[in-house]
């Protein structure tokens, strides 16, 4: 049998998202099948010029796995049932995907996976006893560790002239499926370091059912995974080594001398010595990326393949022509069963090191998988969870200072700033806790097809059927607990939003009484007084800026005007109505000119509303006739205030009639009673939701500030409690709370000295 000399297959990757960020421009050229051309980046390339490659399989960034296997390994892999080892290992710079080639454990399966397959499809096909173990090691500056035994300590290695490389105390654990390996690997891989190599070491002893023969081969399948650089960022020692070797192999081969080869030099060597030297099939998957960022990396690998291309197996033509010593394998064969045998023994015995190969045990390493899958899983949906709370809460905060923001701006400048410069923090955090939501809500998603894989190992398991349906079982109960966990955590954050929504209804409702107790104290106050004074007056401009159907306008509520500043000094008031500066001053109409002339009516863009606020005269029989300045809005109601025609004051004025303190029936020709007006109030109150919207329109950019619209010029509710014309009023009846008290102690005193 002849054998085939060391394969090189190079595996360009495709662009990854942060190349793509720098630039997407490829360094390699794919040729053909099997040539490549590495192209420079143009500051290099007067020294180095374009380089052409060739290699047994040249695989570009659409190529997919499947594509590869079926390639370079679907058939050779199989050479391990007739004795023959196979090597497989990557090279290649770190995030080239040699990981990715090699060793993906679900969906789009590497090549080791693949390779398992196509092995155990043949064993049951053919009719043959084959026994396959399996051993998993990580190896790193010479410290070589098994994955599968935690005793933690380092291996040795020692060559046997009969049997090849001997790893003393390695684990040997016998496999009947792809499935049990993927478990195997996923338990090893929990207690493997970052930046190790990964040897995995498959050795099949094969025994023909069939006839006469009892001889078993032996034949080993040594799958690495080759790390570039060490855990402390310097490029491998071992990898070095193994370079050596390999430079040495091909100059021997060129020079046709005899090379001394210095495997020894490093334990990686040593495993893999067999691999160049001995009787196998070697194919180096070089793996690199197409950016031109990594050209001098992506150079390295191929210069290195490109060495190891002209490899031969040497040693492997020897090891045929002593195959054909049938005696000499059968010793060979006979002492590797006794050894076997042997070992087992020894390992039986040894409690820490018994081989997993019944079910109960295998059944335990599914519950560790699936419980730490499950942990894994609560961990990020309570990640998800935390994420989404600060999120509800952030953007709660960034609305109320928004609204805040409109408040003040314009009016205090510095606490406007900071108060921007507040909502721009909260806002990139809000930003930043969305990004973070979303990886984390992928990784869940993850999680999710990850429990599919997870039954399906389970299904697709030897064992027993009860133990089967207490691993799904137990899947089952977690995913149901996490479900629980999720319902949970929705509750909260749907009690988060009803907290908040309560707390702006509270303000709202504590706005809403505020403004019906102002009502009923300037009710009270016209009733008390009459002619003389209408309304409780507030002297302050308030000024506030409020955000309408999501447009900021500006509200501006001006002082009322004395009454009694016409009843006692007419001279004066007519001098200021006459006056030139009229318009900045509010002017005053009284009953006695509303009979005599005609109402006011402006030239302002408002005159339709004012025209629809008709005027009728009041008949003398009712009892509000003489009353204070008085405006009619329609032919069943009247504002009791000063009736004031200026543009600017009709925000006073519509305000109130807004706020339904000021309506009385005509028709009962009476002050009608407290429970009455409550009543009137409430009408109003309720309509007023639908008034908002028919007043409130966004300004123009054309209208002036002088003109400011009719409809901006409405107080808010459920703002009230910010003008401080509210404000006056909340300290007024502060301050008569107080004297009450005061009135109350002073009233004790008394009755308790009497
Ligand atoms: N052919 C490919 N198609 C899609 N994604 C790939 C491919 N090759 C690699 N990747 C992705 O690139 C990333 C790096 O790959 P991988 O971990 O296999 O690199 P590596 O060479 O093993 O790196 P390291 O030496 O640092 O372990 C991974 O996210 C992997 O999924």
């Amino acid at each position: 049998m002849l054998l085939d000399n060391i394969k090189v297959a190079i595996r360009i990757r495709p662009f990854n998202k942060r190349e793509l960020e720098t630039s997407d421009k490829c360094t390699l050229k794919v040729i053909d099948q099997e040539t490549l051309v590495a192209i420079p980046p143009v500051e290099a390339e007067t020294k180095q010029g374009k380089k052409t490659y060739k290699f047994n399989w040249i695989f570009d960034k659409i190529a997919s796995q499947k594509d590869i296997f079926e390639k370079t390994l679907e058939y050779q892999v199989l050479s391990l049932l007739d004795g023959i080892n196979v090597t497989l290992f990557s090279y290649g710079a770190s995030g080239t995907g040699k990981t990715h080639t090699l060793m993906k454990l679900n969906e789009d399966y590497g090549l080791l996976i693949r390779a398992l397959n196509q092995i155990f499809q043949t064993i049951h096909n053919k009719k043959r006893k084959i026994q396959i173990k399996f051993s998993y090691l990580e190896f790193q500056q010479e410290q070589l560790y098994d994955l599968l035994n935690n005793t933690n300590s380092n291996l040795d290695i020692r060559d046997d002239v009969e049997k090849g490389v001997i790893i003393n105390g390695m684990r040997e654990i016998d496999i009947a499926s792809t499935q049990e390996v993927i478990n195997l690997i996923q338990y090893g891989k929990r207690q493997k370091s970052t930046k190790q190599h990964e040897i995995l070491i498959f050795t099949n002893y094969i025994q023909d059912i069939i006839g006469q023969n009892n001889e078993i081969q032996v034949s080993k399948f040594i799958v690495a995974d080759l790390a570039w650089f060490d855990k402390s960022g310097q490029k491998s020692a071992s990898l070095q080594v193994l370079n050596d070797c390999i430079s040495l192999l091909s100059e021997a081969q060129n020079k046709k001398i005899q090379p001394f080869i210095p495997y020894r030099n490093s334990k990686l060597t040593k495993i893999l010595k067999d691999s160049f030297g001995g009787n196998s099939k070697t194919l180096i998957i070089g793996c690199i990326s197409p950016s031109i960022m990594n050209y001098e990396e992506s150079i390295q690998t191929l210069e290195y393949c490109s060495l190891a291309t002209g490899i031969y197996n040497q040693g492997s033509i020897k090891n045929l022509q002593q195959s054909t010593h049938q005696d000499d394998f059968k010793q060979v064969y006979d002492q590797l069963i006794n050894e076997n045998v042997e070992l087992k023994k020894l390992l039986n015995n040894k409690s820490n090191q018994k081989p997993i190969n019944n079910d109960k045990e295998q059944t335990k390493l599914y519950e560790e998988n699936i419980l730490e899958h499950f942990n894994n899983e609560q961990d990020i949906n309570q990640s998800i969870f935390k994420y989404q709370w600060e999120i509800e809460q952030i953007k709660f905060t960034v609305n109320e200072n928004q609204e805040n923001l409109q408040r003040i701006d314009g009016i205090d400048r510095k606490a406007a700033d900071s108060l921007r410069y507040q909502i721009e923090q909260d806002q990139k955090q809000l930003h930043n806790y969305q990004e973070q939501l979303i990886k984390f809500q992928k990784q869940a998603s993850n999680f999710i097809i990850q429990r599919r894989a997870l039954e399906e190992n389970v299904n697709q398991s030897n064992l027993q059927n009860s133990y089967k349906l207490y691993l799904i079982n137990l899947i089952e109960k977690h995913i149901l607990r996490l479900e629980v966990y999720e319902i949970k955590l929705k509750e909260q954050i749907n009690e988060l939003h009803r907290q908040q929504h309560e707390r702006i209804m509270a303000i709202q409702r504590s706005q809403i009484n505020l403004r019906d107790r102002i009502i009923a104290d300037q009710r009270k106050h016209i009733i008390q007084h009459g002619k003389n004074q209408s309304v409780q007056h507030y002297s302050q401009i308030d000024t506030t800026t409020e955000v309408i159907d999501g447009t900021k306008a500006k509200l501006k509520h001006y002082p009322l005007p004395k009454v009694k500043d016409h009843y006692f000094n007419r001279e004066a008031y007519l001098q200021r109505k006459e006056s030139p500066k009229s318009i900045f001053s509010p002017r005053l109409q009284t009953p006695l000119q509303l009979k005599d002339i005609k109402p006011y009516v402006p030239k302002t863009p408002h005159t339709k509303i004012l025209e629809n606020l008709s005027t009728p005269i009041l008949p003398k029989s009712n009892p509000f006739s003489k009353a204070p300045p008085q405006k009619i809005i329609d032919s069943q109601s009247m504002v009791a205030l000063p009736l004031i025609t200026t543009n600017r004051n009709l925000s006073k004025f519509v305000y109130d009639w807004r706020g339904g303190g000021y309506k009385f029936i005509e028709d009962q020709k009476k002050i009608p009673s407290q429970k009455e007006l409550k009543q009137i109030i409430q009408q109003k109150q309720h309509t007023q939701q639908s008034l908002d919207k028919s007043f409130f329109t966004t300004s123009s950019r054309s209208t002036s500030a002088k003109r400011v619209s009719f409809k901006q010029n409405l107080l808010l509710p459920g703002k009230v409690h910010e003008s401080p014309y509210v404000k006056e009023f909340i300290n007024k009846e502060i301050q008569r709370k107080i004297k009450l008290k005061q009135l109350n102690q002073k009233m004790m005193k008394v009755t308790q000295k009497k």
